[in-house]
């Protein structure tokens, strides 16, 4: 349901007819990142937030998911960087916004690998997709299914960094 502002005239004006800065990271200098994660960004201003308020469940609005800001998306980037995570373990995938930063933190610092998990199948086809557009597939491992048991089947002692963004103890998964 997209809201309507009054616009100076006294016309309702749709906010997403706006135009908004392109996204931009102050780590990230990519473009072929930068333009799946503006793409991404740019989808998340269309969601219907009345009907995610209605089917809050993960098997709704598949073709939507929820954007870390810039800051956020640099801060994960930092993080497997500099505090040099090698194996990346996340917590859920939704459409990749967040592996996308974790995996081009592991490429830029030469080695490593996301392991990465999504109980709705078709979130982790949209999310190889949005990955590989990005030029980062090498440096994710997809898990489809609960992630509390795909995300077992990573090596122990293997983790250097995890990211829990997703709800653990679901109400319902269908
Ligand atoms: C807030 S979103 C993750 C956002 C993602 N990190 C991003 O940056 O776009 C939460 C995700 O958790 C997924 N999810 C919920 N329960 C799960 C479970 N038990 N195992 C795996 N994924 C789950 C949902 O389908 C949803 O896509």
């Amino acid at each position: 349901m997209a809201m309507s502002v009054p616009a100076a005239g006294g016309r309702p004006q749709d906010p997403m007819s706006e135009p908004r800065p392109p996204f931009r990271s102050a780590l990230i200098q990519d473009r072929r990142v930068l333009d799946v994660l503006d793409e991404m960004y740019e989808r998340e201003r269309h969601i219907d937030w009345g009907a995610y308020a209605h089917h809050p469940g993960p098997h709704h609005h598949t073709g939507t998911g929820f954007s870390l800001s810039p800051e956020q998306g640099d801060q994960l980037y930092l993080l497997v960087r500099y505090g040099q995570a090698r194996s990346v373990v996340e917590f859920a995938t939704s459409l990749g916004f967040s592996t996308i930063f974790l995996a081009a933190a592991v490429r830029d610092s030469g080695q490593g690998q996301v392991y990465t998990a999504e109980i709705v199948p078709e979130k982790v086809r949209q999310a190889r997709e949005n990955i590989a557009r990005a030029g980062l597939e090498e440096y994710v491992t997809f898990f489809e299914g609960d992630a509390r048991e795909s995300l077992a089947s990573v090596p122990e002692g293997a983790t250097s960094l995890s990211s829990t963004d997703g709800r653990r103890r679901s109400r319902s998964t269908s």
